[in-house]
């Protein structure tokens, strides 16, 4: 097996505008890269392009020093040792699950022992063992897409790649599922490419998150990077339930930021010296008898806490957890125990 590249990679479909938009990006070999963004940023195009069904329009994909595609021309996708799974799950309704299961192994012609060990090792690494001889009709959700993932992996894939595949499950299994990924991204070793527009689904499962947005690649880091330092507006937006203030602050380049950094800025006139856009997480933001005042505009009870829509003197939004219940009207005062400068 081997890293997997992305080099300068476009896709346009003649519509004007590409859907790809000069994207390079390395994989390291076994690596779990979620790639994540809006819906129609581009990143179900990626990952068809990854796969062969997709032709670039420039740029170039390799697998280790394979090239998989150039301006020169493309390996099919059935020579490219890969798998997909689907939000769909893609199961042929007539078959039982080893038959599902060992579907890509009859289309290269292997059968006998090493077919039924095969789908033997892949059921169990999905612990499907039992389900064997059930149709997929008589599976639950999460059960039909654990026969997907046991159906990719049964031909020793170098790649797997995932297209939303657990957005049809509830909430629930989809926690549970995301533990069968981890194990199933371990047991198996392969490099996975994982697209999602779920942030709490990226961060949970991969080494990797890379954000896009309008075809372009925003950043690329390891969740707890990309959660503690994003790179501009937009990457900061979507990861992590943070709201953005514009503060008139003090100083230059610092971006990590206390309330010692922050509290003068409340009481500047706010054309006195340029906006900076700060992040502000929830739980950075303590509800208490110091600091700012803010309005309460909204309580959602989550049960562990309180979520709270707070509104500064300014009007600007700012989101808070509280333990007690709050009132909607109600002025509180809040202290940013910390922010981060985008
Ligand atoms: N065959 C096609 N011809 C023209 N435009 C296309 C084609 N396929 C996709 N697009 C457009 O390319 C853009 C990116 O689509 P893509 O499916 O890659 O986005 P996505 O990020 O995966 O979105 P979603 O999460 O909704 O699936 C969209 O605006 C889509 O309409």
């Amino acid at each position: 097996m081997a890293k997997l590249t992305l080099h300068k990679l476009c896709k346009d479909y003649g519509t004007g505008r590409p859907v790809v938009n000069d994207v390079s990006l390395e994989i390291r070999d076994g690596g779990f890269l979620a790639l994540l963004g809006p819906s129609g940023c581009g990143k179900t195009t990626v990952l068809r392009m990854i796969a062969g069904f997709e032709t670039p329009s420039d740029g170039s994909i390799l697998l280790g020093d394979r090239v998989l595609s150039d301006a020169s021309g493309a390996v099919p996708p059935e020579r490219r040792n890969m798998a997909m799974v689907f939000q769909s799950y893609a199961l042929w309704p007539h078959m039982t699950v080893a038959a599902n299961v060992g579907y890509p192994l009859k289309v290269r012609g292997i059968s006998g022992e090493r077919y039924r060990e095969k789908v033997g090792e892949a059921l169990k690494a999905v612990r499907l063992e039992q389900y064997a001889e059930r149709r997929p009709a008589d599976l639950s959700g999460g059960q039909r897409q654990r026969v997907a993932l046991a159906r990719s992996l049964v031909t020793d894939p170098d790649v797997v790649l995932l297209d939303e595949p657990l957005a049809n499950l509830d909430r629930h299994l989809r926690q549970e599922m995301e533990e069968t990924f981890r194990e199933f991204h371990a047991r198996s070793g392969a490099t996975m490419v994982y697209v999602t527009h779920d942030q709490a689904e990226a961060m949970a499962l991969a080494t990797d998150v890379a954000v896009m947005s309008e075809g372009r690649l925003l950043q690329v880091a390891p969740p707890a990077e990309i959660y503690a330092r994003p790179e501009g507006r937009l990457v900061g937006s979507l990861i992590g339930q943070g709201a953005i203030v514009s503060l008139p602050l003090a100083g230059e380049g610092e971006r990590a930021l206390d309330w010692s950094m922050m509290a003068g800025a409340f009481e500047r006139e706010a054309d006195s010296r340029p906006a900076a856009e700060v992040l502000v997480r929830p739980q950075d933001v303590i509800v208490g008898g110091e600091g700012v005042a803010a309005t309460v505009a909204g309580v959602l009870y989550e049960g562990e806490r309180y979520a709270l829509r707070l509104t500064l003197t300014d009007g600007q939004c700012l989101r808070a957890y509280s333990r007690q219940p709050a009132r909607v009207g109600e002025v509180l005062r809040v202290m940013l125990q910390a922010g981060w400068r985008l």
